[in-house]
Parts: structure tokens; C-alpha cells; sequence
């Protein structure tokens, strides 16, 4: 079954060769993407969809968020608003609260925090345990979470629960607990700031995790300069994200893990993805991450929601776009792009076509995975023109429409 995707007045490609089309058409065939060209030359297919004049993008590729929670902290975004600062402290409050659901809401939650995020053109994302905190609770936010999201990542080393050892904490989360979800996980995730995880602490869980066969992220430098991105670097973690406060060393560091990569082949040896989280950065009234500089200095950088009920609770990745245009001085193209390939590129999913079956995401090419969001509007630059409008025309993923 083939279908015919026509009538897109800007294709905007994200692929390595960076290609927007002009009065364009796609061509999906089961989940994959089988054509793209000039809508003059398309190919016939079984159905044909006429977009109008639409603009049509990759679906967003969410690479950070958390979704595996229940109750709600508007009493602490009111004080913040009111002039508190966030401190990490406040994940106990969603721990109790995410504990004390049952397995049937806590995957009613998560389930309709994916239908919102696809809603709104997001057809590729991952979700975090780490609110859970104990060896039964972790596994189950683990297990729940890989039957609602495309990948998961374990944070056991979000918070050391109140009333325990930190060092015996870090020991359960390293052994005992890493075992229990480790059949749910693809990577493991620590927060490495004061108040969290020491740079010690953090270095032993993702050794250990390291050992066990998973891929490695850090959320770091959110709160403060700290030594979150020094150690991304050096155990070469796939992302290290928040990164607001950046000594020019860290800047450095980060662009050194991207030299031997070639981004026009998207070949060569991968270096740690700088992922900014401007909607946290907002609502917890932090200065936005410096999204230009990194990319200025050669730093592969994605945009994702990092949807949670402490700092960021929405999975808007239109608001994620416009917000790095407005204020952080992204082009419409560059952050388009970080929200969509490097999402992908952050989460080892920019490869992969028909020979190894392992399809990429976040880019139209032939053989990627026919995951599409057509806007209602011309072009993507109306995702920063008309910010906070519903711009989500229709949606595909995986080749199946969605919306
Ligand atoms: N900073 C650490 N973790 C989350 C917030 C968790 C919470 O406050 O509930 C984040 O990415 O911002
Ligand atoms: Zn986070």
C-alpha cells in the first residue's frame, strides 16, 4: 500500500544534505518513505493526499522527557512564579504521589501524555524513569514506560529519597535496581548537580550502567556550573542535557567530541549531543541554555520538551522551536533541525534506511521511517511567526497517520 503525499508547497528535508524542497511530494510506502521529488515528477501510488500548499516537516523527535508520573506541583511553579528558585528537592513530592498510583493509572497518564505529544507532531520519543526511587517502583516506571515510548532511560539517580545514605543509595542504584529494569532500558540517565548526585556518585552509576550494556545521558549544569558536562565527556555519553551554565571549557570540550564526525555523510565517531530544554529553562526562570554558542563552536545540539510536572510540564515542541528562535537566536532551519535530527542524533536513531532494517527518524530520505508533520501553514518559518497557534495539520508515524 503506497500513498501519495502531494501539493507541499516547502519539504523541509532535515536530511544530511540539509534539503528544503519547493512544490514538493513524498511518497510513503507501509512505514517507510519511498520517494521524494518535485510533485511534477511524483510516481502514481494507491492514494493520493492533496496537503494543499502545506508546509510539511519530519515529526519532532523528543529525546527528553518524563512522563511517568502522577499528581501535579502548581503550588511550587506558584512560589517559583512568586520569586522561589527551583531546587531539586521537589521530585520527592511526585515520587509519593507517583508511588501511591496504581499500575493501570500511572500508564493511563503516560499514554495520554504520548497521544498530546503526537497530537502536536511528535512521532518519535523517549521517557525516563525516576520517580519512583526504589528498586519495585523503578522497575515498574521501567516497565511501563518501554510500552509507551520508543526508547527508555533509567534514572534511578534522580534524587537520593529522603531519610537514605546517599552512598548506599548510589550502591542500590548501581546493583540491585539497574538488574531489575534493565530488560525495560536502552539507556541510563543521572542528575549530576548539587542537591542531586556528586560528580563521584554520578561516575560510579554510569560506569556501572555503562557496564551493563546501556547507553549513557546526563542532565547537568541546569542549576549551576558544575562538572555534569566534564563527565559527559569523558565516559562519551551520547547526550549530556540542560546545560545552562557553560564555562567556556565546557563549550570547548563538547565541540571536541564532534571532530571526528562528518555531518555531511552523518559518518565517523559520534561526540555528545548538547541538548537544550528551553521550556524548562522558562519556567524555572533560569537563563536559557546558549544555544547559538554551542552550535557556533561545532556542538550537535537538540531541542526536546523534557515534559515533567517539576520544570517543564509540556511536551510543545512548536513552543521548543519558537522559543529557540526568538530568544536563543536560531535560524527557523537550525532549530527546526535540532528538534527533529538532532533529537535523533541524540538518541543513536539518525541512521538506518532499507538495508539494516534499523530505520532512522527525524530526517525525510528514501528508507527512513515515514514519520511526517504537516503544518497548517506555507512554511516553518510560521512555527516561530505564529508562536503558540495550533499549527498541527496532520500527522504521520511510522507511515501510519496519526492525526
Ligand atoms: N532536573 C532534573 N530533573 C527534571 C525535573 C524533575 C522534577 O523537578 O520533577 C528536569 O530535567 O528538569
Ligand atoms: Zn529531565
Amino acid at each position: 500500500m503506497s500513498t501519495l503525499i502531494t501539493n507541499i508547497a516547502e519539504l523541509m528535508t532535515q536530511d544530511l544534505e540539509h534539503r528544503v524542497l519547493k512544490d514538493a511530494a513524498v511518497v510513503i510506502e507501509g512505514e517507510r518513505i519511498a520517494w521524494i521529488g518535485a510533485a511534477a515528477d511524483a510516481p502514481a501510488a494507491d492514494d493520493v493526499v492533496d496537503m494543499g500548499g502545506r508546509a510539511v516537516l519530519p515529526g519532532w523527535v523528543d529525546s527528553h522527557t518524563h512522563l511517568l508520573f502522577a499528581g501535579d506541583r502548581t503550588a511550587e511553579f506558584e512560589a517559583r512564579m512568586a520569586g522561589e528558585s527551583y531546587a531539586a528537592g521537589g521530585i520527592a513530592v511526585t515520587m509519593n504521589a507517583t508511588r501511591g498510583t496504581s499500575d493501570f493509572d500511572l500508564t493511563r497518564l503516560a499514554l495520554g501524555r504520548v497521544d498530546e505529544a503526537v497530537s502536536q507532531g511528535t512521532t518519535y520519543l523517549e521517557t525516563k524513569t525516576g520517580y519512583g526511587l526504589d528498586v519495585e517502583h523503578e522497575t515498574r516506571s521501567a516497565r511501563i514506560a518501554s510500552t509507551v515510548a520508543d526508547q527508555v532511560t533509567y534514572l534511578g539517580a534522580h534524587l537520593v529519597p529522603a531519610g537514605q545514605d546517599p552512598e548506599e543509595y548510589t550502591s542500590l542504584v548501581c546493583g540491585p535496581m539497574l538488574a531489575a529494569v534493565r530488560p525495560f532500558v536502552q539507556w541510563a540517565d543521572v542528575f549530576c548537580e548539587e542537591g542531586a548526585f556528586t560528580a563521584e556518585q554520578s561516575r560510579r552509576v554510569l560506569l556501572a550502567c555503562r557496564d551493563a550494556g546501556l547507553g549513557l545521558r546526563v542532565h547537568g549544569n541546569q542549576l549551576g556550573e558544575g562538572p555534569g558536562v566534564q563527565l559527559a565527556v569523558e565516559l562519551d555519553a551520547a547526550s549530556v542535557d540542560h546545560v545552562n551554565y557553560l564555562a567556556a571549557g565546557d563549550v570547548d570540550a563538547l565541540a571536541g567530541t564532534w571532530t571526528g564526525w562528518d555531518a555531511g555523510t552523518g559518518t565517523g565517531s559520534r561526540g555528545t549531543v548538547a541538548t537544550c530544554l528551553p521550556a524548562c529553562d522558562l519556567s524555572t526562570r533560569q537563563p536559557l541554555a546558549p544555544a547559538r554558542a554551542l552550535l557556533d563552536a561545532g556542538v550537535q545540539v537538540a531541542l526536546a520538551s523534557n515534559c515533567n510536572p517539576g520544570t517543564s510540564y509540556t511536551s510543545s515542541m512548536a513552543f521548543c522551536v519558537a522559543t529557540a528562535v526568538l530568544q536563543m537566536r536560531l535560524s527557523v532551519h537550525e532549530a527546526v533541525r535540532a528538534a527533529t535530527y538532532g533529537g535523533a542524533l541524540a538518541l543513536h536513531k539518525d541512521t538506518g534506511n532499507d538495508a539494516d532494517g534499523e530505520r532512522a527518524v527525524g530526517s525525510i530520505a528514501v528508507g527512513h521511517r515515514a514519520d511526517l508533520h504537516v503544518l497548517n501553514a506555507p512554511s516553518a518559518t510560521h512555527l516561530a511567526y505564529r508562536p503558540g497557534m495550533p499549527l498541527t495539520y496532520a500527522v504521520w508515524r511510522a507511515g501510519k497517520q496519526a492525526r
